[in-house]
């Protein structure tokens, strides 16, 4: 049959994480979608075991297959392939880590049949994220979504749990895409030429904790963010705009000073 849907996976160093994930989403998925469905590792030469985790499965017959680069490295450019390299007209973006629920991804799936982008909400009533996520982190997502607010109108445009229909992304006018850092799905929204008259849909879903490998987040991905929103502003504002950046640096700077106050008292 052919395949429809496809699930794009970037992974480093996720060897624990790739058969729960691989299981889990097939049998959410149910024997007939999970046969017009493709699940896609996209490794960047991790050496730890991943590749032939995913042998295993294929002989089980799990339509799985895992992409190995050795001269890129990058959650964004690897989700990225993973699009390019997709047979299906439906994709989808997911962490390895179980961060995202597998049990979701039937809901994703179906809601973009009727919408150009689907974003994964951790914003929304009755979800949420783990209370064992660290503070930090909370505290750096929560700033980083205030700064994209004039970029896009999603409840969530740091979510790494995205999909989209593929001709969009094969649009001409889709150009200019960069894929530095962990944003992809921000930068997707805000440069694919999407239909102004239908709205991105949103599925609300609560954030998990890692239990196996380790988070790749580091200081350089949050510089890579800052240069991605300097980017993004000029894109869509204009150079000359720098009012605009002005008045951003300075909320988000008071917003720091709050954020920080309430933990200390
Ligand atoms: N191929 C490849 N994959 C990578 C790389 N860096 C990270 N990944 C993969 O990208 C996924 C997310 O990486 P994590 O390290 O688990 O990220 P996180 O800190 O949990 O951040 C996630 O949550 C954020 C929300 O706060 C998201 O914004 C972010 O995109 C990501 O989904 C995992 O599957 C991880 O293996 C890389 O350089 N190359
Ligand atoms: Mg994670």
């Amino acid at each position: 049959m052919a395949i429809i849907n496809s699930v794009i996976v970037p992974a480093y160093k996720e060897k624990l994480n790739i058969k729960p994930l691989t299981t889990r989403l097939f049998a959410a998925l149910g024997n007939d979608a999970s046969k017009t469905t493709e699940l896609i590792f996209v490794d960047d030469n991790s050496q730890d075991g991943s590749v032939e985790e995913v042998e295993a499965l294929q002989k089980q017959g799990y339509n799985v297959k895992i992409i190995v680069r050795t001269t890129e490295r990058g959650l964004s450019s690897a989700v990225m392939r993973g699009f390019h390299d997709a047979e299906g007209e439906y994709l989808l973006c997911m962490d390895a880590d179980l961060q995202h629920p597998p049990e979701s991804v039937p809901d994703m799936f179906d809601n973009l049949r009727n919408h150009p982008f689907v974003l994964g909400t951790r914003y929304a009533p009755g979800v949420g994220i783990d209370k064992d996520w660290p503070l930090y982190r909370r505290v750096i997502s929560s700033t980083a979504r205030m700064m994209a607010r004039p970029l896009t109108t999603a409840s969530d445009p740091m979510s790494g749990f995205f999909g989209l229909q593929k001709k969009y992304l094969l649009d001409p006018s889709a150009k200019d895409i960069d894929t530095q850092g962990f944003k992809i799905a921000l930068e997707l929204l805000a440069k694919l030429p999407l239909p102004a008259d239908q709205p991105i849909g949103e599925i609300p879903f609560s954030f998990g904790v890692r239990t196996e490998g380790e988070s790749k987040l580091s200081g350089k991905v949050i510089v890579q963010y800052l240069e991605q929103l300097r980017e993004l502003y000029v894109y869509k504002f204009g150079a000359n705009n720098l009012l605009l950046f002005l008045a951003f640096w300075i909320i988000l700077a008071l917003y720091v000073v709050y954020q920080l106050f309430c933990l200390v008292f």
